[in-house]
This record gives structure tokens, sequence and C-alpha cells, in this order.
């Protein structure tokens, strides 16, 4: 797997963070030492499909990058006739998961990889549709018609998994998680200046929201049953049943 090292030199101007090739080379080391949990979250992922996969239903992984939880949701699938779409904007990505699901041959039967805008895509008869960490790179005013076209797109009983970065309304505590995050970071190798690089590039691409805002408007798309199951510091993921 290789290194993260994308913001170890000090960079002149420091240009908006995206889904490019250079991303996609070093993008499981780059997860997984940024994101407290990241692999925690991919296993239950595992076990939440083995739950609410229903027999010749879709499942779908959103922004699905390398297809962390695409392999997830296949080893974790044990109802028969289900197909499972992954889908990613970044073409980038979507060349690179292609040949990790080629390699990962016992799962890639019944996996479609799509290039495509989660924005555009058709959700039809599904039990379980993953958004693991990219609701938050969608702009704020397409949010609620996204989610409000996943859950008219699901079976009765079927679940989605949202995984956020969040942000608190408490300033205190906000700033207390933010910085206990860093230090997470830090102590996973990133210099001072590869976090603030990286922060000021993120800055107008990742929009976190509060967990409270998740919730109500994942209610008002017509989810039935909303909650945390699983928070690290400022990350999150959460359960909707429709
Ligand atoms: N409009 C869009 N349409 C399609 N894809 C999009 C869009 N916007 C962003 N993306 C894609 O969403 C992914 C977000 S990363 C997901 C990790 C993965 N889920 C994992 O479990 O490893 C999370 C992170 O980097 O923090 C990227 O691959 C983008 O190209
Ligand atoms: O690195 C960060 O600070 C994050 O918030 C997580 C992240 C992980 C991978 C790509 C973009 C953001």
């Amino acid at each position: 797997m290789s290194k993260d090292r994308i913001y170890n030199q000090s960079m002149a101007k420091i240009a908006d963070f995206s889904f490019d090739a250079q991303v996609a080379d070093v993008f499981t080391d780059m997860i997984e030492r940024s994101v407290p949990g990241y692999r925690a979250i991919l296993t239950m992922i595992e076990t939440l499909t083995e739950h609410y996969a229903q027999p010749g239903s879709n499942l779908y992984d959103l922004g699905c990058s390398l297809g962390g939880a695409t392999l997830a949701m296949a080893n974790g699938m044990n109802a028969e006739n289900c197909t499972i779409y992954a889908v990613d904007n970044s073409s980038a990505m979507v060349e690179r998961c292609r040949k990790i699901m080629q390699r990962s041959v016992h799962t890639c039967a019944g996996v479609h990889i799509d290039s495509a805008d989660i924005r555009e895509v058709e959700i039809a008869d599904a039990s379980v549709v993953v958004l693991n960490f990219t609701l938050q790179f969608i702009p704020q005013s397409d949010r609620f018609q996204l989610l409000e076209k996943i859950c008219a797109g699901m079976r009765p009983g079927g679940v989605l998994i949202l995984s956020e970065k969040v942000i608190f309304k408490d300033d205190h505590l906000d700033e207390l998680l933010a910085g206990i995050h860093h230090d997470f970071k830090r102590a996973h190798g990133y210099s001072d200046l590869e976090i603030s690089q990286k922060r000021s590039a993120l800055e107008n691409v990742l929009i976190p929201e509060t967990i409270p805002t998740h919730r109500e408007r994942l209610l008002s798309a017509g989810f039935s049953s909303v909650d945390v199951w699983f928070q690290c510091f400022n990350f999150m993921s959460m359960l909707a049943v429709k």
C-alpha cells in the first residue's frame, strides 16, 4: 500500500482537495490514518449487510472510492440473488476499484462498478445502501433530494448506513474533538504541516454538519428509525431504517 505524503512539503498555494490519481494511489493509507474507526466501520458494514440484505434485492455503495465498503458488503452477503452497485464519479478511483475487485474473484460476481454522479444514479429495490463518508462532499443544497431518492428506492425494512465527519453545536466540544482528531493524525505519522495543509485543501470541499442535522434530514426524507450506531471523536455512522 503506498504511503500518503501528498501534503508533506510546504505548498505556496493549496488547491482544493480532489479525488484525482495522486489521491487514489494512496487512498487506503490516507483514510486509515485519517479517519478514526474506519476499519471498525467496514467490519460492521459486513455484519449489517448479513442482517439487512434481502433476497433478490439491490445493494448500493455510493461514493465507493477503492471499494472498501463494497468488499465488506460482498463478504457479509448471505442472501440469494443480490446485486451490489458500487458508484463513484472519480475515474481514478473507479479504474483502481475495478482492478481491486477483479483480484477478489470470489466476491466479484454480482458486483457492478459504475463511474457516475450518485445524484444521477437510479436507486431501485434496495435493501442496503451505504454512504460511507460521501455525503459530506455533496453540496448541502443537494443532500435532502439525494436522501429522499435513496429512501424512495428502498424496500421497507431496508437500511441506509450513513458515515460522516461531524461538527458540534457546543464550541468547546467542537474544538476539543477536532483537536483530538488532529492528535490521532499526528499519532499516525502526519506532521503539523501535513495536517494544516490538508485542512486548507478540504475547507470548501468537505462540509460537515451536526448529528441532529443529519438525524432530522433523514427523518424528513422518509426514514422511520434513525440513530447513531458508531462514534469516535468527530466521526460517526448512523443507521436509517425505512
Ligand atoms: N457526486 C458524487 N458522485 C459520486 N461519487 C462522489 C461524488 N462526490 C464525491 N464522490 C466520491 O466520494 C468518495 C468519498 S471517500 C469514500 C470512502 C469509501 N466510501 C470507503 O468506504 O472507502 C471519503 C473520504 O475521502 O473521506 C470519493 O471517492 C469521491 O470521488
Ligand atoms: O483527513 C481528514 O482530516 C479528514 O477529515 C478525513 C478525510 C480522509 C480522506 C480524504 C478526505 C478526508
